[in-house]
């Protein structure tokens, strides 16, 4: 059993314990940012769109709210494929279906996401360019 790390004790002391669990967010952030590429891409449209918004003047708000979503899901997609490679690393049926339902969670919210920024960002852009 060398290399699984020891389950750690909850902290009795309530800044310390808080401290921890986000130290233990943070790692799953990292190791999202480390291994998934579409974490990593949809990060970087994130970021553009952000940067998009504030050079049309566009609010930001449903931009920042869609942005956390897909992230957010994207995190929850991971964190599922881990464990489903924990409980059937060989093919199963049901584990093809948690992994696609999952994978379908992040795709659904990067459509309404793509839905959003045509529906904000081009009529501004039209306005902008002097085209509308
Ligand atoms: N244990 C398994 N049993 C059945 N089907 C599986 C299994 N593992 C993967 N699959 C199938 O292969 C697809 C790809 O799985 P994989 O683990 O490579 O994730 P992925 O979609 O490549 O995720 P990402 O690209 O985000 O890492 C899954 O959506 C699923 O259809």
């Amino acid at each position: 059993m060398g290399g699984v790390p020891p389950r750690p004790r909850e902290d009795p002391r309530p800044l310390k314990g808080v401290l921890r669990s986000f130290g233990y967010a943070w790692e799953g952030l990292a190791y999202a940012w480390r291994v998934q590429r579409n974490f990593r891409v949809e990060v970087a449209l994130g970021l553009l769109a952000l940067g998009l918004g504030l050079w049309l003047g566009v609010d930001l708000v449903p931009i920042l709210l869609v942005a956390a979503l897909v992230l957010s899901l994207e995190l929850v997609n991971t964190a599922l494929e881990a464990l489903t490679d924990l409980v059937s690393p060989v093919y199963h049926p049901l584990a093809k279906r948690a992994k696609d339902t999952a994978a379908a969670a992040v795709f659904l919210a990067s459509l309404f996401a793509l839905g959003l920024g045509v529906y904000l960002f081009l009529p501004a852009l039209w306005a902008r360019l002097g085209l509308s």
